[in-house]
């Protein structure tokens, strides 16, 4: 089985996903965390040098290496559902399930302001203002992709052992 954890940047893909492979006892992956090992570059550094859309090239063709992998958490960036034949890959891969963490955009405020830097799509904006403007505009643009995934869980008010303990309890 796989699950590939889904959901806007901030909701908890990557901490979530290590913590869920740990108690599932099923190897972990980061999407980003591949590419940046295969490329020996940050996610920062591609987008800066190469530029985002040679980001998503390498992000769609990094995620085909990753599909039919058993027993494994496979922590997806924010974007990836939403571009190219990703969410279909995702969607279509046997004996796996996709699973959107979803937060709303005060919760993800919140957790990615001090973040932003690591963050090429949102380090830019310099307050929380912005901040907010930008992520309500993108969710709504996002979501309906998101929205397709097996199964959702809600994030707001739990903290991450809480949401890693809800997990457990939807999936068996
Ligand atoms: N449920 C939560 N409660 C509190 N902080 C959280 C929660 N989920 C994630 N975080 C924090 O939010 C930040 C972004 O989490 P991360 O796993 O990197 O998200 P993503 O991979 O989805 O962008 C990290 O500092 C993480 O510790
Ligand atoms: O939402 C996005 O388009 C992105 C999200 C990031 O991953 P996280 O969602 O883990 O921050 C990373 O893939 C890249 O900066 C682009
Ligand atoms: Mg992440």
């Amino acid at each position: 089985m796989t699950l590939f954890l889904v959901g806007y940047m901030g909701s908890g893909k990557s901490v979530i996903g290590s913590k869920l492979a740990d108690i599932l006892k099923y190897n972990y992956l980061d999407l980003d965390g591949y590419i940046e090992e295969k490329e020996g570059a940050t996610i920062k550094i591609i987008f800066k040098t190469k530029g985002e859309i040679y980001f998503r090239k390498l992000e769609s063709s990094y995620l085909k290496e990753l599909i039919g992998l058993n027993n494994t958490v496979i922590s997806l960036g924010g974007g990836t559902p939403c571009y190219g034949n990703n969410l279909n890959l995702i969607l279509e891969s046997k004996n796996s399930l996709s699973i959107y963490l979803k937060a709303s955009i005060k919760t993800l405020v919140g957790r990615l302001y001090q973040e932003r830097y690591k963050r090429p799509l949102i380090a830019h904006l310099e307050d929380i203002s912005a901040l907010n403007e930008f992520i309500g505009k993108h969710i709504f643009e996002r979501a309906p992709f998101y929205e397709q995934s097996s199964l959702s869980i809600k994030t707001d008010g739990l903290d991450i052992n809480e949401v890693v303990d809800n997990l457990v309890l939807k999936l068996f």
